[in-house]
This record gives structure tokens, C-alpha cells and sequence, in this order.
């Protein structure tokens, strides 16, 4: 087997048991360079641990993972293909930023004016003689980011990179990584929010308790979700007649005091409160929250997680379609609730029902 200097990730069948506690089952995906992958699952999941295997530090129970279509401990001076920060990296003491950089960059045969490089591209250079131990927990992170980017890898792989950092270090982080997949790298980042990595990445890998729930694009993800649209009426019980009167039975009101209505377009809802004469204040394209489908995958808000058809294995043809289950709950609320019945039972006030979504 040969480096193939492609810097695809690709996870095979990896599993990994703890005594009685199976932290990665069967878990398959592809991490394409050039992109940024999300690496998703809520606390316990299984990340830290499979992220662990790829790099080396800890031997699957079963499954391989490689790295440039080698595992990692055959990459000869891995350092140089791979850049990793996992979580909780201490620092020496004792030593400077630059130092700390020095003694890292002289294990994997960098020179040492790389120390200084790096620290400028993680903003640090101002610190380069400050010891890490009065650094911020930003700072820190950008830091251990520096480590991870001296031997100029071509894949980086971080574990909970936006831990600590301040909206700024994020903006920062997002806009870092984005530049760093567009020079054709690999970047793998975990986290246990979408909503803290959905504007960072392309492509999304979703656990929950070490099974795949979803792998594919974020786009395709989010093209699989029902929209809906906000209106706010002057009467919003006459606007809920009429919209059912036109045959739009998805009907609902919002916490706010909003009509809710699927499958229907805002020019659709124009066109009809125009007939009508009903006065509106706001028509708005509400896009079925990422986050809540997000929940939805990983079983945090169902109760007990749901068994998702797992995506073809790697090499199987690329991203596969999204599992279709979690759109078909999706409209769940919709069918349930019928707060306004046939015929309609008068508007019910805001509060007076229990309502499912609201502004975002
Ligand atoms: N060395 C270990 N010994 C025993 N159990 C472990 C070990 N490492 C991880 N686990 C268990 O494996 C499961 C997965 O843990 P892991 O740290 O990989 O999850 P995670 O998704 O990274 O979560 P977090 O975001 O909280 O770090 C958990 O139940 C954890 O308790």
C-alpha cells in the first residue's frame, strides 16, 4: 500500500467496544478533500473516539480507517499529511508560544522559522513569547491549531474546534478552514451542534450512539425539508378560513400570533389574501429548522434514537440521498394538531395550544 496524496479520509466498518459499551458500531463514510465535513453526534456519541482511531490513537475493535489510503500509523511522518487537534492539548509550562511551536516543528523535521509562520496564520504573533499559560481559551485553541499546521498538512482534523471561542474566533475559524478546503484539503471538524458548524461546512457526517444516522451533503439535507410560510394577518382566523377554502388543509398558528401553512409559496399566499381583501403585515418563507431535524436524526428530542438506513459504504458511488424518515416526522405536527378543525372552531389565541416551532 502507497500514500495515494489524495488526503481522502475514508472509514470503514469501524467499530470500537469499551468493555460493555460499543462507542463506534459499523460506522462508514468518506471525507473528500477540498471540502470541509462536519462530524456531528451529540456528547457521547462516539467522535472523539473514532476521530481517536483515525489518527492512530486508539485500535478499532474492527473496521480500518485511512488516511490517503494508508492507516495512520503507516504514513511514514504522519505529521506531514495530517494536522490534528483533539481536545483538552496542554502546553508546557514553561515554554513561549514560539518555543512550544520550535520543539514540535524540530520532531517532524520542520524548520524553525515555521514556528513564526504558523503564529501568523492563526493570528498569534503578537503572543509568540507569551507562555500559553495565561492565554485565553481562544488563544489556546488557536494555538494548538498552530501545532496541528506546521507540518503543512493536507488534512486537518479537528475535535470541537469552536469550543471557547468567542463569536469572533469562530468567524475567524470558519473563514480559516473554508480557505484551507478551497486549496484542495481535507478539513474534518466534530461538533455536537449543527448550528455551530452548518455555515463552515459542505458535507455532514451525523452519529448518535456510534451508529450513522445521515452522511451526504449539507445541501442535500436541507433540500429534503419542508418549507413553510409565516403570515401575519390582521385576522388571522378569516385568513385560516380562506386559506381552507382554497384547499390548503396544513394550517396552523404559530406561538406568536402567526399563521403557519405548508405547501404553499408566499406568491401562492399573496395572490390569495389579494382576492380575499384580508389584510396582511408579513408573508415569510420559513425553511424547516436544521437544527430540529438535526435533534430529530439523533434522537435527542424523540426519546429513544431511531434506526435510519445507514448510507452505502464507502466507494459505493458517493454521497448517498438523505434517509427519508426524518421529513415524514417532520410533518407529524401538522396532521396532529388541526387546531383550527373542520369547520373552523374560531382562532385560537397565541399560547392556547401547544405550539411546535415559532420564530426563529
Ligand atoms: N477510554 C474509554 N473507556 C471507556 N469508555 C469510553 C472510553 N472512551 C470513550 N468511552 C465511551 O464511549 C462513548 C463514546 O465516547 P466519545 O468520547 O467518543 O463520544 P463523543 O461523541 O466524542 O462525545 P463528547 O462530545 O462528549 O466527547 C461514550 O459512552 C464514552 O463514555
Amino acid at each position: 500500500m502507497q500514500n495515494d496524496g489524495s488526503g481522502r479520509i475514508v472509514v470503514q466498518n469501524l467499530s470500537k467496544t469499551f468493555g460493555p459499551v460499543a462507542a463506534v458500531q459499523n460506522l462508514s463514510f468518506v471525507v473528500e478533500p477540498g471540502s470541509v465535513t462536519g462530524f456531528l453526534g451529540p456528547n457521547g456519541a462516539g467522535k472523539t473516539t473514532t476521530l481517536r482511531m483515525a489518527l492512530g490513537l486508539v485500535t478499532p475493535t474492527a473496521g480500518q480507517a485511512t488516511i490517503s489510503g494508508l492507516p495512520y500509523d503507516k504514513l511514514g511522518n504522519p505529521a506531514r499529511v495530517v494536522g490534528a487537534v483533539l481536545e483538552n492539548e496542554g502546553f508546557h509550562p514553561k515554554r513561549t508560544a514560539r518555543n512550544h511551536l520550535r520543539v514540535y516543528a524540530a520532531a517532524i523535521g520542520m524548520p524553525d522559522q515555521r514556528a513564526d509562520e504558523v503564529l501568523a496564520l492563526v493570528g498569534l504573533s503578537s503572543a509568540a513569547n507569551r507562555r500559553p499559560g495565561g492565554f485565553s481559551l481562544g488563544m489556546r485553541q488557536r494555538l494548538a491549531l498552530a501545532t496541528a499546521l506546521l507540518g503543512n498538512p493536507q488534512v486537518l482534523v479537528l475535535d470541537e474546534p469552536a469550543n471557547g471561542l468567542d463569536p469572533e474566533g469562530i468567524l475567524w475559524l470558519r473563514n480559516f478552514l473554508r480557505a484551507y478546503a478551497r486549496e484542495g484539503r481535507t478539513v474534518l471538524v466534530s461538533s455536537h451542534l449543527l448550528s455551530e458548524v452548518e455555515q463552515t461546512i459542505d458535507n455532514v457526517v451525523i452519529i448518535a450512539n456510534g451508529v450513522t444516522r445521515y452522511y451526504g451533503s449539507l445541501e442535500q439535507l436541507r433540500g429534503g425539508q419542508q418549507s413553510r410560510v409565516l403570515i401575519q394577518a390582521a385576522d388571522p382566523g378569516a385568513l385560516v378560513k380562506a386559506l381552507q377554502q382554497a384547499g390548503y388543509s396544513q394550517v396552523e398558528p404559530t406561538p406568536d400570533g402567526r399563521v403557519a401553512v405548508m405547501g404553499v409559496t408566499r406568491q401562492q399566499v399573496g395572490d390569495l389574501v389579494a382576492k380575499s381583501g384580508l389584510a396582511v403585515y408579513g408573508i415569510e418563507e420559513d425553511r424547516a429548522d436544521l437544527e430540529r431535524l438535526f435533534f430529530q436524526l439523533t434522537g435527542q428530542h424523540n426519546g429513544a434514537p431511531q434506526q435510519y438506513q445507514q448510507q452505502p459504504p464507502p466507494g459505493g458511488g458517493g454521497w448517498g440521498q438523505p434517509p427519508q424518515q426524518p421529513y415524514q416526522q417532520q410533518q407529524q405536527p401538522y396532521q396532529q394538531q388541526q387546531p383550527y378543525g373542520t369547520p373552523p372552531g374560531g382562532y385560537q389565541q397565541p399560547g392556547q395550544q401547544q405550539g411546535w416551532g415559532g420564530q426563529r
